[in-house]
């Protein structure tokens, strides 16, 4: 059976790629429906290497993907009309305005302008753009152009949303109004996978944590169990327990 509905949001078994030296090495990893997981680890470890592959932007050397519960090489189409990606550097058409980049984007996804325009409404409304909803992208500051990416990505209503850094280079206004968008996004019952290397977002924001350096898991739970793990204090911030964790042996 290709298909199970009641399969978890994201599941990676032995997932392997090498770019001459292997990138992501082996990789276990699962996510359940309606939680916020943190992929953490140091520069390098395989993170966006990781996404890619989970998107279908980068096929694996080995190893088995299955979103949502649904086996991402069989039915990649299904599989990726579920989920969202926002890139760490998203591309817009600078010739565009907001509406007219929304609307574009959702009829990507099969999903008609008029069908679309109350969602991008309240996706402006709600990322704090709808007073520049009459300007050409290509003049928006990068954090706008990044807000104006991710209601891209929300457009189709996908119930997996996988970010790859989202709130470098927000303002604080900013990165509030991102934070609240994904914890309504999961208090809805949707799912989201970020990488962050602000390990004060990861503590806020997620249910679990993964913790992955050199392509592999090293740890994952919750902030609690994490801190079990280590030999840090019941009080011990992530950061004290991301630095033990990753440290060189
Ligand atoms: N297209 C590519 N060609 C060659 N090497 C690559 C390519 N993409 C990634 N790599 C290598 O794979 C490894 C993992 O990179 P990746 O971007 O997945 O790490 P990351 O965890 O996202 O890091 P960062 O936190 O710095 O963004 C790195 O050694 C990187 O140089």
């Amino acid at each position: 059976m290709m298909t199970d509905e009641s399969g978890p949001a994201l599941r990676i078994a032995g997932l392997h790629k090498a770019f001459g030296r292997p990138a992501v090495d082996g990789l276990d990893l699962l996510v359940r429906r309606g939680e916020l997981y943190a992929l953490l680890g140091p520069n390098g470890a395989g993170k966006t290497t990781t996404l890619r592959m989970v998107t279908g932007l980068l096929a694996p050397d080995a190893g088995r993907i299955e979103v949502l519960g649904i086996d991402l090489t069989q039915a990649p189409r299904e599989a990726k009309s579920r989920m969202a990606y926002l890139p760490d550097d998203p591309m817009l058409y600078g010739k565009l305005k907001p509406f007219e980049y929304l609307e574009f984007v959702a009829g990507l996804w099969g999903v008609t302008a008029h069908e679309a325009e109350p969602r991008a409404r309240e996706l402006l409304d709600w990322l704090d753009l709808s007073q520049h909803a009459h300007e050409l992208t290509e003049g928006f500051s990068r954090g706008m152009k990044q807000k104006l990416a991710l209601a891209g990505a929300l457009i189709h209503a996908p119930e997996l949303l996988i970010l790859d850094e989202p709130l470098t280079g927000l303002d604080a206004a900013a990165a509030r109004q991102v934070k609240d968008l994904l914890l309504s996004h999961v208090a809805k019952g949707g799912t989201v996978i970020l990488t962050t290397h602000i390990l004060e977002v990861a503590e806020r924001l997620a249910q679990r944590i993964g913790i992955i350096r050199q392509g592999r898991l090293i740890a994952e739970g919750t902030l609690a169990e994490l801190r079990e793990r280590t030999s840090g204090a019941r009080g011990a911030s992530l950061e004290d327990v991301f630095l033990q964790l990753t440290a060189q042996p």
